[in-house]
């Protein structure tokens, strides 16, 4: 789909992998922010979103990161981290923590000072969780989920506690919504940014749209169409619904 409706009715166009990869290189290599910025907001948004899918009271619930070995997964520890800021009882799970290298891991180690638990996958079959985030694979899937990131999708996949998504369900091809193997069916998915043209599938959910700091001067420069004016006037982040 290439574009996604706003709940005030602003179109939103959508973006392959390709043309985020675009996106996030201007970004990083040239004008800004930088990925340690850009994953800041994404964490600080997803904490935010768990905190109001778990309501009054949330910081008594459990919540379960379930984080991958790249960008996304830097981005579910990012998150992580924010929640147990705000007191909140979150354990993380990496999928390979010995995989872990630049801004990811720069992240586990901000996140072991916040005295949030890190479990280990053999793990899992003692943890409760009223939220699980998925932050497991990101638009930078490549065939059907195998070995660790697969065993945190069948993880969710067995619970009965709401799934998070960041970026887009763990499985699901960010750019043709296929699905090469197991997948993630989420409650919600949190965008970066721009939606991905995938997401208009039934296992995103609810989609809403996180910004994350980029400016219109580098979605000009990576020839990408940038959202309406005003889309985000009201907050950080807005609710989005596929287009007819
Ligand atoms: N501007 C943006 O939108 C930003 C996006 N970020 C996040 O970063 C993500 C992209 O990060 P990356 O490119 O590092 O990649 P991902 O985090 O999507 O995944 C990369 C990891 O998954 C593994 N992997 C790929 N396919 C697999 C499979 N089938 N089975 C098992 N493992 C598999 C790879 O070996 C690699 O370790 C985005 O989806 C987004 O969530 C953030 O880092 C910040 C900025
Ligand atoms: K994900």
């Amino acid at each position: 789909m290439d574009s996604f409706v706003s709940e005030a009715g602003l179109v939103v166009p959508a973006v392959t992998t390709e043309q985020m990869r675009e996106v996030d290189r201007v970004a990083i290599e040239g004008i800004g922010p930088n990925l340690y910025q850009m994953m800041e907001n994404a964490g600080r948004n997803l904490a935010l979103s768990c905190v109001e899918m778990l309501g009054e009271g949330w910081a008594t619930s459990s919540v379960v990161v379930l984080a991958g070995t790249g960008g996304n997964g830097g981005g579910g520890i990012c998150a992580a981290r924010h929640l147990a800021n705000h007191g909140g009882q979150v354990t993380l799970v990496v999928s390979d923590v010995e995989r872990l290298a630049g801004v990811p891991a720069e992240q586990l180690a901000l996140f072991r000072a916040s005295g949030g638990r890190l479990a280990a996958i053999g793990d899992l079959g003692t943890l409760e969780t009223s939220l699980t985030v998925d932050a497991v694979l990101g638009y930078s899937l490549a065939g059907a989920p195998h070995g660790a990131a697969a065993d945190l999708i069948g993880w969710m996949s067995q619970g009965p506690a709401p799934v998070v998504s960041l970026d887009v369900p763990s499985g699901v091809d960010a750019t043709t919504g296929e699905a090469p193997g197991v997948h993630v069916r989420a409650a919600t998915t949190m965008a970066l940014a721009l939606p991905k043209t995938g997401l208009a599938v039934d296992a995103t959910g609810e989609i809403w749209l996180a910004d994350i700091g980029i400016p219109a001067g580098v979605l000009e420069r990576a020839r990408v169409r940038p959202p309406p004016a005003g889309l985000f006037s009201k907050g950080y982040r807005v609710r989005l619904s596929w287009s007819s």
